[in-house]
């Protein structure tokens, strides 16, 4: 299968805030923000793979910062690192000030996806080319998160998470 470019799976999400979508301080659900970025990563995670995929993990999320009521958000995601079935996608949440239009880093996630036919069987996905650095950086780490991800899933033994370990010991 030829290998394919995070920018070919780049997928970018703008929306507002609406007052629905919040909490009583007036911020977004952390609910509605994971299904925003759910939906934008498996759109990227399609679009590497043009097969049906699904969401089989969410490895790490971190809401830094709030986003209030009235705010335009914007969900970038693209593979990350593509393995034999399953895709690791990054999404990186930009917030953009209703007032002064200023753009900042609201949150990051990291979804895993599996490519699977009609039948929901995994099939396997192209694999990755990265070309900036910063993509080549997820790229590199994409291994020991799945490791880790597979070893807190119960799917693999601590012991053959042999990437992971490597980075205890050195
Ligand atoms: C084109 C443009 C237009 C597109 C326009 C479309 C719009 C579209 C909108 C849709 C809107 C939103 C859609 C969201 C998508 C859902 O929300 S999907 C619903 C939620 N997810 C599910 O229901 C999945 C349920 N789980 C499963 O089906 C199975 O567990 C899975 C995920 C297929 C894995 O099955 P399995 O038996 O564990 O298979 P196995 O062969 O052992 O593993 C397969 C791969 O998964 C990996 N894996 C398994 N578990 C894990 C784990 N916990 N952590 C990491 N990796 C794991 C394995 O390591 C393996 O990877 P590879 O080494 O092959 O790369």
């Amino acid at each position: 299968m030829q290998a394919k470019k995070p920018s070919e799976s780049r997928t970018i999400m703008t929306d507002m805030v609406l007052p629905s979508e919040t909490n009583p301080l007036n911020n977004l659900f952390g609910g509605e923000l994971l299904a925003r970025m759910d939906r934008a990563a498996s759109i990227a995670a399609r679009r590497h793979s043009r097969r049906i995929t699904v969401t089989a993990s969410v490895n790490h999320v971190a809401f830094n910062q709030s986003v209030p009521v009235g705010s335009v958000l914007t969900v970038e995601a693209a593979v990350s690192r593509a393995f034999t079935t399953s895709m690791e996608v990054y999404i990186d949440v930009w917030m953009e000030d209703r007032y002064n239009g200023k753009r900042s880093k609201a949150n990051e996630a990291i979804y895993t996806f599996v490519a699977v036919d009609e039948t929901g069987k995994p099939t396997e996905v192209p694999p990755l080319e990265p070309e900036s650095a910063l993509e080549k950086e997820r790229f590199d780490a994409a291994l020991r998160r799945k490791q880790l991800s597979l070893v807190l899933a119960g799917k693999m033994k601590p012991k053959e998470a042999t990437e992971l370990r490597a980075l205890f010991m050195e």
